[in-house]
């Protein structure tokens, strides 16, 4: 092939400064090394944790940088020794690796995965510890492993899931970061049983993915909570059998909630990011069993707080990340699924729109009628 062994110079966002727009530029990208494969990616859509580190709110943010972490592509090349996928693969990055070797990846007990983790939290490869994108030889920072708003990214190969090649790419990228953090969140995190009362807190994309595991995992009541009433509607689609607005209450949320479930909730969702709701999210919970989930990032320096005796009495407080979902092994059957039509997709994306656009793109998803926009990277 053509391109292979050689430097791609292709288009791509890059964040020069916290919240400064980004800039299409013309970017090289090297050949991947040793256990590398770079991608040509066809379609990434945007995700709050991309504005979060854009915000210069993320302690390991670094600039400048590509952002993007929830895509779909295909192989253009491999590094010595990557046997799992070849030119040609459609694949979906894994900011999420899964190396099959490492502490975490054998114990059973995470999806995390400790292999490459430091280098994509310093923005390099692990190879060298360098980056494999430049501009004119002045190095950019990778992200979360992934970098997706490049129209060629180089990943680890212990970050690339094979997928089904009739899988339409502009649909299953969402597969890369909410969709499965949400239905994960339910399904491996929270493990939410028939007949369960649920409590989401945040109704964007990973709050409705939770109200569809929810439903899926035979909740009987699902109760969705944002400041946003516009957002109900939608949910309701997704599974969400009730509202509440903070807004239109004057005592805290957590103590409605416990007077409308006859002592609180079995399983609560935060899907926001914010601390304060964190908490509520826990004290929402029923004594001696209540679990609650937080997904949702909170900016540096942020910290969590209730009073013990919240958990002396039994309550149950859990995170997870990419809900807990083993990227290469799980991402796939998450692909196959979606394809008998087990799983939405479609449903999430509001917008569609080109990577020359992806400022546009930031500001939709600031407004409250956006889900999931998904770029076209060649146009
Ligand atoms: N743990 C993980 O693996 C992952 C975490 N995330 C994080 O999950 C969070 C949610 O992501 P998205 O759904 O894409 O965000 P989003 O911004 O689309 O949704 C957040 C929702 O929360 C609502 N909201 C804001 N403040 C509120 C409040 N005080 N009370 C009630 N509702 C409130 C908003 O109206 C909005 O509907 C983000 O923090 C993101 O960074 C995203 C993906 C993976
Ligand atoms: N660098 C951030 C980390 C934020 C974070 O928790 N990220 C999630 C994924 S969010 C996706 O949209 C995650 O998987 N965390 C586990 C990990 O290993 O990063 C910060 O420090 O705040
Ligand atoms: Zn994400
Ligand atoms: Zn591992």
């Amino acid at each position: 092939m053509a391109t292979q062994g050689q430097v791609i110079t292709c288009k791509a966002a890059v964040a020069y400064e916290p919240n400064k727009p980004l800039v299409i530029e013309d970017v090289q990208v090297a050949p991947p090394q040793a256990g590398e494969v770079r991608i040509k990616i066809l379609f990434t859509a945007l995700c709050h944790t991309d504005a979060y580190t854009w915000s210069g709110k993320d302690p390991e943010g670094l600039f400048p940088c590509i952002l993007g972490h929830e895509a779909a592509g295909i192989v253009e090349s491999v590094g010595e020794g990557v046997t799992e996928v070849q030119p040609g693969d459609h694949v979906i990055p894994c900011y999420q690796a899964e190396c099959r070797e490492c502490k975490f990846c054998k114990s059973g007990k995470t999806n995390l995965c400790g292999k490459v983790r430091t280098a994509t939290g310093a923005g390099v490869m692990m190879n060298d510890r360098k980056s494999r994108f430049s501009i004119n030889g002045k190095p950019i920072y990778h992200f979360m492993g992934t970098s997706t708003f490049s129209q060629y990214t180089v990943v680890h190969d212990v970050s690339v899931a094979k997928i089904d090649p009739q899988a339409p790419l502009d649909k299953v990228c969402l597969l890369g970061c909410g969709v499965p953090t949400g239905l994960g969140a339910v399904w491996n995190t929270a493990k939410v049983e028939p007949g369960a009362i649920v409590a989401i807190f945040g109704l964007g994309t990973v709050g409705l993915a939770v109200a569809e595991g929810a439903k899926s995992a035979g909740a009987s009541r699902i109760i969705g909570v944002d400041i946003d009433s516009k957002k109900f509607d939608v949910a309701k689609n997704f599974g969400v059998t009730e509202f509440v607005n903070p807004k239109d209450y004057d005592k805290p949320i957590q103590q409605v909630l416990v007077d409308l479930t006859d002592g609180g909730v079995d399983y609560s969702f935060e899907c926001i990011g914010n601390v304060s709701v964190m908490r509520s999210a826990l004290e929402c919970c029923h004594k001696g069993w209540g679990t609650s989930v937080i997904i949702g990032v909170a900016a540096s320096g942020q910290e969590i707080s209730t009073r013990p005796f919240q958990l002396v009495t039994g309550r149950v407080w859990k995170g997870t990340a990419f809900g807990g979902f083993k990227s290469r092994s799980q991402v796939p059957w998450l692909v196959d699924k979606y394809m008998k039509k087990e799983i939405k997709i479609d449903e999430y994306i509001t917008h569609n729109l080109t990577l020359g656009d992806i400022n546009k793109a930031f500001d939709l998803m600031h407004e409250g009628g956006c889900l999931r926009c998904v770029l076209k990277m060649n146009e």
